[in-house]
């Protein structure tokens, strides 16, 4: 399985960000991948104000990227949009995954709200106006058994270890809008610790640089694998990366270091 992440700076132009997203889904479908990642809020990042309506996961949106999916061939993972949910004040930020003929596979809703206040540095309340979801989602990529989250959902392990436990999860996904000011820090560490913790591989696919109003992305989409090695890293800037994934490597990580068959609680 060769997966390709993406990196965008998508921003209030709608047109351009989805121009931006299939124009590295084309690169990576070139590059031989099987399975493209998209970052959360591929379509739009922005401000609130101008924030163009939620839709339901077969709106505008979806037809799009199953259209780009079916055309190249290839997995996608559209890391996020703004779906459409039953309370008119908030929207649920969702993944969409779609196989080879752009039929949906599955869909994830963010479970962890990004509220934070970092004085002077960060100030987010996103459940003001995105309901959480409560399911956690592995699907099957043919054959390989993926765990989906999104961004903010990398601080809680206690997901991941359901995605692999419960859920038989070999690769761990997160798209994200992850902070510059937290990213420098914790970004890369969370990501490699949920890899170590959980023998798997892990593709994290980011935004990167400003957006408007005042946000700045750290980007730096990699992907890990079971040991907590980082395979390939996109440097800052819209691009992607490519790995393989060797899943005989991972079995052997698993047998010869058995801390997942270990666990006492
Ligand atoms: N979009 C998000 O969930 C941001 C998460 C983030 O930056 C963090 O530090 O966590």
């Amino acid at each position: 399985m060769r997966v390709a992440v993406c990196q965008l700076n998508s921003r209030e132009d709608r047109k351009a960000n989805l121009a931006a997203a299939e124009a590295l889904v084309e690169r990576a479908a070139a590059a031989g991948a099987d399975l493209a990642l998209l970052p959360e809020f591929v379509d739009y990042l922005g401000p609130d104000a101008h924030m163009p309506a939620p839709e339901p996961v077969d709106g505008e949106m979806g037809q799009f990227f199953a259209g780009v999916a079916r055309r190249l061939g290839i997995w996608l993972i559209a890391g996020s949009i703004h779906e459409r949910g039953p309370d008119p004040a908030r929207t649920w930020n969702t993944s969409l995954v779609f196989d080879r003929s752009g039929t949906l596979a599955a869909s994830y809703r963010k479970i962890h709200l990004y509220d934070v206040e970092i004085p002077g540095r960060v100030s987010y309340l996103e459940s003001a106006t995105v309901a959480p979801g409560d399911q956690p989602v592995v699907v099957d990529v043919e054959g390989l058994r993926v765990g989906l989250s999104i961004c903010y959902d990398l601080r809680f392990p206690e997901l991941y270890r359901q995605l692999v436990v419960d859920g038989g999860a070999l690769l761990l996904v997160v798209p994200a809008a992850f902070m510059a000011h937290t990213g420098r820090d914790h970004w890369e560490v969370l990501l490699r610790a949920r890899a170590i913790e959980n023998q798997c591989f892990v593709a994290a696919a980011g935004q990167t640089g400003d957006h408007e109003p005042s946000r700045t992305c750290y980007g730096r989409s990699m992907v890990v694998d079971p040991w907590g090695t980082v395979l390939t890293q996109v440097p800052d800037g819209p691009g992607l990366a490519v790995a393989d994934l060797d899943l005989d490597r991972l079995r052997t990580i698993r047998a010869e270091l058995p801390s997942l068959a270990n666990r006492r609680l």
